[in-house]
């Protein structure tokens, strides 16, 4: 049987009840579905066409509107209950903006949609959810999922039972001729991928199927196999198919063809009419034909000022009266307009109810349709239910692209380690090996600085010299000159003297005291010259010269039978009341990096998740099987969380376990604060991903954050030194209160009762709230 002749077997049974000519009624220009809605014919009434998609005076333009790009100029389109749609037209014409529209992944800037009897993104329509299967023109695969991965997750998401999935992977291993199902999708070459695109659309046999080029890179045998499935599926009328396809010539077996160009229909006819019609032997030759006719047209309606297409069509076939002048009622499709315009379908009424004449899926009749019109503004959550099976599927599929992602997972475990180690044996130690240049005029000629210990006054500044902590490198120097010289050209930290008689003139400072003269005075003054151009250093040695002296005194007195507080300035440092007397930068330091850590290594995770599967057009193809971006979000807010928890584990037994930072306080408490600023970083890494459309501006942004968080949350210093203004602002960052709160539990041992500690979870949870509100928000300004 020939594919002419198989279509009119198969194509519903409908009774033509006019034929639009010159003669015919005219029905107003509007929209058809309101029109045969109303018209009542002596019992026999108009209802709904058997369409699964319909589109009405659509216009869609891309760019701003100073500039706007018309893609889609005032298109309509009728695909019947049961056929193939082949939808063909030049590169860039607008067919995948089309079919994005009918899918509800992009939104016209005006016109009607209707799929499978609603609006797309409402109740009564078939999108999302599983009654449609849509094959983007990307690949739209997890790359590191295998064949039979990737079958479950759709499998899962359209709410199909695993044997099933299993049974439907089969018979589309077989029939698309796929290699073994443990393949991983990265590995299969172009086609191959293509063809397990396809194979995801057919997977839950899906009422209506949109196809963008399923045949591209496909052998012209599959090629063959694909369309004959095509037809197979719409025999029995309760499947339909629109398809866009490259190869033109393919498209005769589909039973209508809309040729698009510049935005609308050339037309909308069978193959074999248009190839009759035309008087041509190829499909492309007809396209071309109205491609030319088009711009007469245009030019000619432009000229006559006339407002519909009636008059287009008219032009096109000379309008005469004995020719059959095929025209659709609405403005838009431009050469011929067959069967959706002229046939309609009779519906016979039926307790309220409407059916096809050939017992195909009744359309919806009007009351039930009144839930869609209900549910139209509502978006795309209120029309799906989140099931165990989608949930399932998305928990699954974060958790195996991380975990074949062996560059993810390093990232993920190793990394937050290596910043723990390098940030506990780098930071917040004392710098050992500093060098100074000593010049000491009380050592003997061969260089020898001898002292007897007890009370003894002999050299008394190589009694000094011998405290001078173990970590500084003395080097001696004849004159006061070569050592300041040494620190000059950066060989020492400092130059330090002692004149010829220093011990002599330090025994008469401390014996005369207040009747000490001003010789005296300076000659028992150890002179020290320092290199301050690093403050750190500069401190250290500033710090460590003076305890020495102090304990050099303390001994001395002591040794002498002196109370040994003589030697000490007159402030007495009582233990203190958190923390020691010798406090570690690294305890300071410490809590801030624990949350920079956490908190950033989040971000730099989710800022990209959502972009890549955008890009990828994961995003468009899992929304239209009807996963919301709750459920997408609430998949990785799950994934992220147990991520976080491991992370935090290892940051927290590296910091307080191996390196020993201070924790004086409930470690509950501890790891509490640190996930939930994951969470925070989580979050913020959702925003980044909702507002970027790049991955690289993600990039950038995620970055970026960095280093302003870090400076301005009191992680490296403390906040009370910077200006007022700055201050509060700091303090507004989603890791300062957190930060202060976490070194309040750990060095103070502060509970979660105290205000700084509470302030810091508050802050937290204040800020993971508010980002999760800006990514749903974005989310939802994206979908629409
Ligand atoms: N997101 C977008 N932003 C701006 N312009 C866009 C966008 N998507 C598509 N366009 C433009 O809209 C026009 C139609 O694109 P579309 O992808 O719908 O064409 P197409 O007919 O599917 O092409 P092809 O057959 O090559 O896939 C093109 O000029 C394209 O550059």
């Amino acid at each position: 049987m020939d594919a002419e002749n198989q279509h009119q077997i198969q194509r519903p049974k409908v009774k033509k009840m006019f034929s639009w000519s010159d003669d015919a009624p005219t029905i107003p220009v509007e929209s058809s579905e309101q029109t045969i809605a109303t018209i009542d014919d002596g019992g026999t009434q108009w209802s709904r066409p058997q369409n699964a998609v319909s589109v009405r005076h659509a216009f869609k333009t891309y760019g701003p509107k100073s500039k706007p790009n018309q893609v889609l100029n005032n298109l309509n389109m009728t695909v019947a209950k049961g056929t193939i749609y082949g939808l063909l037209g030049a590169s860039g014409c607008g067919k995948t903006t089309l079919l994005s529209c009918i899918v509800g992944r992009k939104r016209l800037n005006s016109g009607e949609i209707f799929v499978l009897g609603g609006k797309p993104g409402t109740r009564g329509s078939g999108v999302p959810g599983k009654r449609v299967g849509y094959m983007p023109q990307e690949i739209a695969l997890y790359a590191e999922f295998s064949i039979k991965e990737t079958m479950m997750y759709f499998g899962w998401i359209f709410g199909m039972q695993t044997s099933e999935i299993i049974e439907r992977l089969h018979f589309l291993l077989n029939f698309l001729d796929l290699p073994s199902e443990n393949r991983l999708v990265k590995n299969l070459s172009g086609g191959q991928q293509r063809r397990v695109s396809f194979a995801v659309a057919l997977m839950h046999d899906p009422e209506l199927l949109i196809l963008d080029e399923p045949t591209v890179g496909v052998d012209p045998l599959l090629r063959q196999s694909i369309w004959n499935h095509l037809v197979h599926i719409t025999k029995a009328g309760q499947k339909t198919v629109i398809i866009t396809t490259h190869y033109i010539e393919e498209a005769r077996q589909a039973h209508t063809i809309g040729l698009m160009r510049s935005g609308r229909l050339l037309a909308e006819e069978s193959p074999q009419v248009l190839l009759s019609m035309y008087r041509c032997s190829s499909l492309e030759d007809v396209f071309l034909k109205l491609s030319r006719k088009q711009g007469q047209q245009q030019q000619a309606a432009s000229e006559l000022n006339i407002s519909n297409n009636i008059s287009l069509s008219a032009l096109a076939f000379g309008n005469k009266k004995d020719n059959p002048v095929y025209i659709s009622q609405e403005s838009g499709v431009i050469g011929l307009n067959f069967h959706q315009s002229k046939e309609v379908l009779i519906s016979e009424s039926n307790n309220g109810s409407t059916y096809g004449l050939n017992g195909s899926t009744p359309a919806l009749p009007a009351a039930q349709n009144q839930s869609a019109i209900e549910c139209d503004d509502c978006g795309v959550d209120c029309c799906n239910l989140t099931t165990r099976g989608k949930i399932r599927a998305l928990l699954q599929k974060n958790f195996l692209r991380m975990w074949r992602n062996v560059g993810v997972m390093l990232f993920i475990f190793a990394l937050p380690v290596m910043q723990v180690i390098l940030f506990c044996l780098a930071i917040g130690r004392d710098p050992t090996g500093l060098r100074i240049a000593v010049v000491n005029r009380e050592m003997n000629a061969s260089g020898e600085c001898k002292y007897e210990k007890g009370c003894s006054f002999s050299n008394l500044s190589c009694r000094y010299l011998d405290h001078l902590n173990s970590s500084i490198i003395q080097e001696y120097y004849d004159d006061v000159e070569s050592a300041k010289m040494a620190v000059a050209q950066g060989n020492a930290w400092g130059a330090m003297y002692f004149t010829e008689n220093f011990t002599d003139a330090l025994v008469a400072r401390i014996v005369l005291g207040r009747d000490a003269d001003d010789e005296t005075l300076e000659q028992s003054e150890i002179r020290v010259w320092l290199d301050m151009s690093n403050q750190q250093i500069g401190i250290i040695l500033n710090r460590d010269l003076q305890y020495s002296y102090r304990t050099f005194a303390q001994g001395l007195l002591e040794d002498c039978d002196n109370n040994p507080k003589l030697g000490d300035v007159p402030i007495q440092f009582k233990e203190p009341i958190y923390g020691t007397n010798e406090p570690s930068f690294t305890d300071f330091v410490a809590p801030g990096v624990i949350l920079t850590i956490v908190f950033f290594l989040a971000v730099a995770l989710t800022s990209s998740a959502l972009i890549i599967e955008r890009t990828e057009g994961l995003l468009d193809r899992s929304w239209v099987a009807g996963v919301t971006p709750t459920e997408i979000l609430f998949s990785h807010v799950v994934t992220q969380f147990v991520v976080m928890c491991g992370q935090t584990a290892l940051v927290l037994i590296f910091m307080i376990l191996v390196f020993g930072v201070t924790n004086n306080g409930d470690i509950f408490l501890v790891i509490c604060l640190t996930i939930l600023q994951g969470l925070c970083g989580m979050c913020f890494g959702f925003v980044i991903s909702a507002i970027c459309e790049l991955e690289r501006n993600a990039i950038q942004l995620a970055l970026g954050s960095f280093y302003p968080t870090l400076l301005l949350s009191g992680v490296i210093w403390p906040i009370e030194g910077m200006p007022y203004i700055l201050r509060n602002i700091a303090v507004g960052l989603p890791l300062t209160l957190a930060t202060s709160a976490l070194r309040s539990i750990l060095t103070r041992g502060w509970g979660f009762m105290e205000f700084e500690v509470y302030m810091g979870f508050v802050a937290t949870i204040s800020w993971i709230l508010l980002f999760l509100i800006i990514t749903m928000v974005s989310l939802k300004l994206k979908q629409n």
